[in-house]
């Protein structure tokens, strides 16, 4: 199913979605091969589980529940699936615990660009806390220095381009502190600034000050929103923070309401985000296994794609849900019937989102992007939805 005749039918970028020839899913392997790109992804999400235990055993962490490889990876994976983000963020403790020496933090960035790049993925921004890798007396400059060493060295010899974006703790109080890192390394290797954590009770505008501090630098940030709280997070992300992109935004789809015959009515904040094209990073399966959507079946991003909503797929955390961007599109393509004209519409609008100077991205899509799906997607296909 990997051929221009394939392909010729493999959907189309409209309104119903699409499949591969003749209703086939499209296979892991095979959207391994096409170019893509991921905005949202946590470096101490993304470990693989033999580096946790090697890692651990180097510095003497003793709190793993196993030291298993495999039992460990499902471990991880279960504990995944609790339905909360509080619980699903418990597990993170062991794998940022193995994550404060510079060579620790370099081997994971490391393997972390590796991965991608076997997976297919072009363009990549990765995040992690730099707060929280300085438990053993690094300082956050250290930390960064030490993850930028590592993506280069990973990402080398790979088509892969890979960035950083330093996510502040939204419980914690020094987001100023590291909107400051990041606009000092921006250019060495660092896109952007992001917020994350538990989301209820911490709303974006406790950290206005840092969002201030990179708009007036002229930075990124984006800011996980409308993922364990609704519409009021969102609200806020967008019009007193000015988020460039919302993590998640799941929950943008409470301001939408679909009529019996299928018609959507839009409110205020979703025809917003929708008209200003706020691009929606959503992580189909993390989003399960928080609960901030019930299935993937009845996961938001159906309705959004419908809709138009500048929307684009992500991983979150490669070990905690045991996946990677090609399977998330996989399991796309098998349950929404998505073809390769939908899996490059989302590239697309990801690239065109990405934290990267415009001439770049448009360098990416023209010589990556486009040529690496011509095959794929028949020419009267190809034709993107404007802006
Ligand atoms: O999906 C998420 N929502 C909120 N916070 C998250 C999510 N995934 C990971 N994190 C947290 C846990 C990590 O330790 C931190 C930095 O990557 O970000
Ligand atoms: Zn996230």
């Amino acid at each position: 199913m990997t051929t221009t005749a394939a392909a010729a039918s493999a959907g189309t970028a409209g309104l119903a979605g699409a499949t591969g020839l003749a209703g086939v899913a499209l296979e892991v392997e095979e959207i391994r091969r096409v170019p893509k790109v991921l905005l949202h992804d946590h470096l101490d999400g993304g470990l693989r589980p033999s580096t946790v235990i090697e890692l651990a055993d180097e510095i003497g962490y003793r709190g793993l529940p196993t030291t298993d490889v495999s039992a460990l990876g499902s471990w991880f994976r279960e504990g995944a699936s609790s339905g909360s983000l509080v619980r699903y963020l418990e597990p993170f403790r062991h794998t940022v615990a193995v994550m404060q020496t510079p060579s620790a933090i370099r081997r994971v960035a490391r393997e972390c660009a590796e991965d991608l790049a076997a997976d297919g993925v072009v363009y990549a921004e990765v995040r992690f806390a730099p707060e929280l890798h300085v438990e053993r007396g690094l300082s956050l400059d250290a930390v960064v220095e030490a993850v930028l060493d590592g993506f280069r060295a990973g990402a080398r010899g790979t088509p892969l381009r890979i960035r950083a974006l330093l996510t502040a703790m939204r419980h914690q109080a020094r987001s100023l502190e590291i909107a400051e890192l990041a606009v000092r390394w921006r250019d060495a290797g660092v896109a952007g600034f992001d917020i994350a954590g538990a989301e209820a009770g911490y709303p974006p505008t406790r950290h206005l000050d840092a969002f201030q501090y990179i708009a007036r630098a002229n930075g990124h940030f984006t800011i996980h929103a409308g993922e364990a709280f609704g519409l009021p997070s969102i609200w806020e992300a967008v019009q007193w923070c000015n988020a460039d992109r919302l993590g998640h935004g799941v929950r943008i789809v409470d301001d939408i309401t679909v009529e019996r015959d299928g018609t959507a009515v839009l409110g205020d904040l979703a025809n917003y985000v929708r008209d200003v094209r706020v691009p929606l990073e959503m992580c189909p399966s993390s989003n399960v296994h928080t609960g901030a959507a019930p299935s993937i079946e009845h996961h938001p991003i159906a309705l959004l794609r419908r809709l138009h909503f500048r929307v684009t797929v992500n991983t979150d955390n490669r070990l905690m849900s045991g996946v990677s961007l090609s399977s998330e599109f996989a399991t796309l393509a098998q349950v929404h019937g998505y073809g390769w004209s939908d899996v490059r519409w989302l590239t697309l609008n990801a690239m065109k989102s990405a934290f990267l100077p415009f001439d770049e991205r448009l360098e990416v899509i023209n010589t990556v992007i486009k040529p690496g799906f011509a095959p794929y997607v028949a020419p009267d296909l190809q034709e993107e939805i404007a802006r």
